[in-house]
């Protein structure tokens, strides 16, 4: 479903993201994991097109989008819900939703949103920023989604939301990839989180893929002693 081959990805002259390759089965989530600095956010930013690639392919289900700017790579199938979320605070929920819609030349948010979130149903007359941690990040994720992507990129997403809720998180992350049968790539710091929802685990070291382990022999204390070295 995601081919990434040989990318690199660099702010300027300064290379961050060197030559690396990857696949993404559907209905598979991978999580990329490594200390801060490592360069996780910048490979996200690099699959979705925020930065530009100095080289390298990506491919959805075949189509090659590395020379297509963001709004592209999206038409043909990827989506990405930011760090820290970046939801519009003074909008209402579903006006939230619909920012997701506005290449798509439709105002209907797909029924099967609300759905997956009713807590958006809910709450969706009520301002973003009256939303609790936890429920910004669904919208964002619902945001994300209305496009019917193939392929969902999330940048930390359990960054700055409380322990008790991460795991809801992880299970409402998991009830999407099967209901809609994505492929999901997450970067991620908690390694709880990661083993709930990945199928594989990558870790990242100076721009680099410098392990992967498959959940089902993952050896977690190993990995423990990877991020905190
Ligand atoms: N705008 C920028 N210009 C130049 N270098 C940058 C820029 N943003 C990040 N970097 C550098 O790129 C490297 C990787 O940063 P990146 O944010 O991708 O790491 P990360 O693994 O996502 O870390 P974190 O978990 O802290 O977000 C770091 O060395 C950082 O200093």
């Amino acid at each position: 479903m995601l081919n990434v081959q040989n990318l690199t990805v660099a702010y300027g002259q300064s290379e961050v993201v060197h030559g690396l390759g990857f696949a993404v089965q559907p209905k598979q989530t991978v999580a990329l994991m490594g200390r801060n600095g490592m360069g996780k956010t910048t490979l996200i930013k690099g699959l979705i097109g925020l930065l530009p690639g100095g080289g390298g392919s990506v491919a959805i289900d075949g189509t090659e989008v590395a020379n297509l700017p963001p709004h592209r790579r999206v038409k043909h199938g990827l989506a990405y819900v930011p760090q820290g979320r970046q939801i519009f605070s003074t909008l209402s929920v579903e006006e939230n939703i619909r920012t997701g819609l506005e290449a798509h030349g439709t105002r209907k948010v797909p029924k099967e949103i609300y759905e997956i979130f009713p807590v958006l149903k809910e709450m969706r007359k009520r301002k973003g920023g009256n939303l609790s941690g936890g429920q910004q990040q669904q919208l964002a994720i619902a945001r994300a989604l209305v496009t019917r992507p193939k392929v969902l990129l999330l940048d930390e997403p359990t960054e700055g939301i409380q322990p008790s809720i991460i795991k809801d998180m992880a299970r409402m992350l998991n009830d999407v990839k099967e209901r809609l049968g994505l492929s999901i790539v997450v970067s991620e710091q908690v390694l709880s989180f990661a083993l709930d929802v990945a199928d594989r685990i990558f870790m990242m070291e100076s721009g680099r893929l410098v392990r992967e382990d498959a959940r089902a022999d993952v050896d977690e204390a190993s990995l423990a002693r990877h991020l905190s070295v």
